[in-house]
């Protein structure tokens, strides 16, 4: 079986896998260690916004940072998935924003704690669907993770960010995108409550 056309589930998002620490130009950026081998974390389906809607600084953070990443939506599930047969399980690309309160994502390193409250939260995952050729990377990516959590259809992984990252402030419009290929706007509200 292959799998299914992504418009069947694009409209409703499943977990979302990030890897981090992706590529050495953003490691060092952050100066950070260059891992030997990826680093995940996960965001939940309320990270999701959509065109239209506002990405919210929450409202305990002082510097939200965008990352702009390229995302692979799994279109049939699976577990321990080798990279022979990972682009099966691939049914398209978005481009997405990892919006990281960076601030809590320091103190989160230092003291060694998860970095649910610096990516985790609401609309800190900003998509927007993307017509793209197949990567060399995404095989080694969906097979490593599929080892030890099930892929399940609808669920995005986010490939990490390269160099590049800054802050936005309230009230910005944020435009990412891929030259020639893709752009996305959003604007950015404080949360309120
Ligand atoms: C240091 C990070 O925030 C890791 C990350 O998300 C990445 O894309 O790299
Ligand atoms: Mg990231």
């Amino acid at each position: 079986m292959t799998a299914r056309n992504i418009s069947r589930f694009w409209e409703w998002g499943r977990k979302i896998i990030c890897v981090g620490r992706n590529y050495a130009d953003h490691a060092k950026e952050l100066k950070n260690a260059i891992p030997t081998e990826p680093i995940l974390f996960l965001k939940p389906p309320s990270a999701y916004v959509r065109e239209g809607s506002s990405i919210l600084v929450p409202r305990y953070s002082n510097n939200l940072h965008h990352e702009v990443e390229l995302g692979v939506v799994i279109g049939k599930g699976g577990t321990a998935i080798p990279e022979s047969a990972a682009m099966e399980h691939v049914a398209g690309y978005a481009l997405c924003l990892d919006m990281t309160a960076r601030d809590i994502q320091d103190v989160c390193k230092s003291k060694g704690l998860p970095w649910t409250r610096a990516k985790a939260f609401n609309t800190s995952c900003p998509v927007k669907r993307l017509h793209l050729p197949d990567d060399f990377l995404i095989p080694y990516l969906i097979s490593y993770i599929s080892e030890f959590i099930t892929l399940e259809e609808g669920d995005l992984i986010l490939t990490g960010t390269p160099k590049g990252v800054s802050a936005v402030q309230e009230h910005d419009q944020l435009q990412a995108g891929i030259q020639d290929v893709v752009t996305m706007s959003f604007r950015v509200d404080r949360q309120e409550k």
